[in-house]
């Protein structure tokens, strides 16, 4: 599944017509769904449905008209001059008895919910003068509000502030990325039988998803042996913070890697898993390294001013890695993009400000961007570029000229932006990575599990080692087939 813009859908929306499916069915089938998520969340109170002049307008009148058929007490409100879908949506409304009064005509009543069919994907710029004032009207009320596919307003100020938001066809950039995300409230996908063929746009980024990433899940032979599903070295650790290659060996072993080293300077406390091989070393260096029985490599995390130097010496080793935190730095990612091996880097917007030379900030508002800006620099890498949501972009060496390929990620949550959460990551990629799968199958999946886990153990006060505790439930959850996606009703 896909991330859309307003534009892509368009396009999409074009796509089915083309291939013959009438996009009035899609508006029927729009209406009827939002009118039917409403109800189920607030069933009992009358619904005022405001209703714009374009195609978001139009669902709204399909949803006022299904409302009153199913014995609903619904008024309706709306601008003139719909046309195409939208003017057969009126007429359809008007043939059912009910009247419609002009959107200066709401007031807000007491104990209804509004609809908001306002302004969906075809906004052009931020809502000023009677449009804004409406807007504002409306989240000044504190009644409840259902948003036809985007909340009214957004990507712009002033915008609808929605409890629940029922997405058209597919997912959309607000509906994902924040602060956009929060004015949606609730997120319902309703698929309104657009073909899948029109939907399809491998341009675009990939949404993990449950449909997807269940494939990817290692399978562990009934003749698995420890040497086999997938062995890990990690690499990090200084004197300020020993927990970090800790936390990667605890997320590496809980992902299944069958043995973890633990490589670290012989001057620093390090408590790894009891069940880790530990290495204490002198300095950084690929002799004795190399000495390690390991299928993948994680490096850099708690390393400071040694992060450089270990990811290195662990260069030599020709292994899958991952490059974490401390090893986060060009000559070491020029040095990987050069060797050509499957490698994953994981900044958090700090570390990819360092690498890209932009604000923070800047990586945080348009994350994709920055993530595609990486990729771009470091051919072949595969970049994670950590938050909420956490994206990925990957730019194949063997395709200079295509575009990198996008993926978002959408489990995971708040509870996770504590220290040691990065780490732990570190551990599940390269355990994936030791188990055989590809570098952009390994980050992908990595990401999307070590999220899962964190929604599964999700709470306040949630700490790096009970994510990564919460590993083996959220891979067999994942295989059993009990996960829900964040946008699928409950
Ligand atoms: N997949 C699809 O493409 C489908 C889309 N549908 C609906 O169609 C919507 C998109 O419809 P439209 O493209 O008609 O666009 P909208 O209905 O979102 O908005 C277009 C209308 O808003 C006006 N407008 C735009 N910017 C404005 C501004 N800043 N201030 C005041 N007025 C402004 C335009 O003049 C136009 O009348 C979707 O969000 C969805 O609700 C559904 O009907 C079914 C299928
Ligand atoms: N609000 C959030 N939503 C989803 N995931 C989050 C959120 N905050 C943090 N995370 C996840 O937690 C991890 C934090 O990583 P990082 O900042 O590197 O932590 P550390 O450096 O302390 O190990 C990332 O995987 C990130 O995606
Ligand atoms: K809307």
């Amino acid at each position: 599944m896909y991330l859309y813009t307003a534009q892509a859908m368009r396009e999409a929306d074009q796509r089915a017509v083309a291939m013959g499916y009438p996009s009035l069915l899609l508006m029927e089938a729009a209406g009827k769904q939002a009118a039917s998520r409403l109800l189920q969340r607030f069933e009992g109170r009358a619904v005022d449905v405001l209703c714009g002049k374009g195609n978001n307008g139009g669902d709204g009148l399909v949803a006022a008209r299904w409302l009153a058929h199913w014995g609903h007490p619904v008024r309706v409100y709306a601008a003139e001059g719909q046309t195409g879908d939208a003017a057969v949506a009126r007429q359809a409304l008007l043939a059912h008895g009910l009247e419609i009064a002009p959107l200066s005509a709401w007031e807000p009543a007491p104990h209804s919910v509004v609809l908001d069919a306002l302004f969906g994907t075809g906004l052009r710029g931020p809502l000023e003068g009677f449009y804004a004032a409406l807007v504002e009207k409306v989240n000044q009320s504190g009644l409840p509000v259902v948003a036809v596919d985007l909340p009214s307003g957004l990507p712009h100020r002033p915008h609808i502030q929605a409890d629940l938001t029922v997405a058209l066809a597919g997912l959309k950039n607000e509906h994902l990325f924040y602060p956009h995300r929060a004015a949606c409230g609730r997120i319902v996908l309703e698929s309104i039988g657009m073909p899948p063929r029109a939907l399809h746009n491998p341009h675009l980024p990939e949404v993990l998803c449950k449909t997807s990433m269940r494939p990817l899940l290692p399978a562990r032979p009934g003749n698995a042996h420890k040497g086999l599903v997938g062995r890990v070295l990690v690499a990090g650790g200084y004197r300020s913070y020993t927990g970090a290659p800790s936390l990667a060996a605890l997320g590496a072993y809980r992902t299944g890697a069958g043995l973890v080293t633990v490589a670290y300077p012989a001057d620093c406390v390090v408590n790894p898993p009891l069940e880790a091989v530990r290495l204490p070393l002198l300095e950084w260096n690929h002799a004795d390294l190399q000495a390690v029985r390991a299928e993948a490599v994680a490096v850099g995390m708690g390393a400071a001013a040694g992060g450089v130097r270990a990811a290195l010496a662990a260069l030599e080793l020709g292994k899958p890695t991952v490059l974490d935190a401390d090893a986060l730095h060009k000559q070491v990612l020029s040095a990987y993009v050069k060797a050509g091996l499957p490698t994953v880097l994981t900044p958090h917007p700090g570390e990819a400000s360092r690498l890209l030379e932009i604000p923070s900030e800047q990586i945080a508002r348009a994350p994709l961007e920055a993530a595609q800006a990486l990729a771009e620099r470091y051919p072949g890498l595969v970049v994670v570029l950590k938050g909420g949501p956490t994206v990925l972009a990957w730019q194949p060496q063997e395709a200079p000229l295509s575009p990198p390929l996008l993926a978002v990620n959408s489990s995971g949550n708040p509870s996770m932006a504590t220290g040691g959460m990065g780490d732990v990551l570190s551990g599940v990629v390269a355990a994936l990575l030791a188990a055989g799968l590809s570098a952009w199958e390994a980050a992908r999946l990595g990401v999307y599990l070590h999220g899962l886990a964190g929604d599964l153990a999700s709470k306040p006060g949630l700490l790096a080692h009970e994510v990564a505790e919460a590993l083996p439930s959220a891979m067999r959850q994942l295989q059993l087939g009990g996960v829900r996606d964040f946008w699928e009703p409950c």
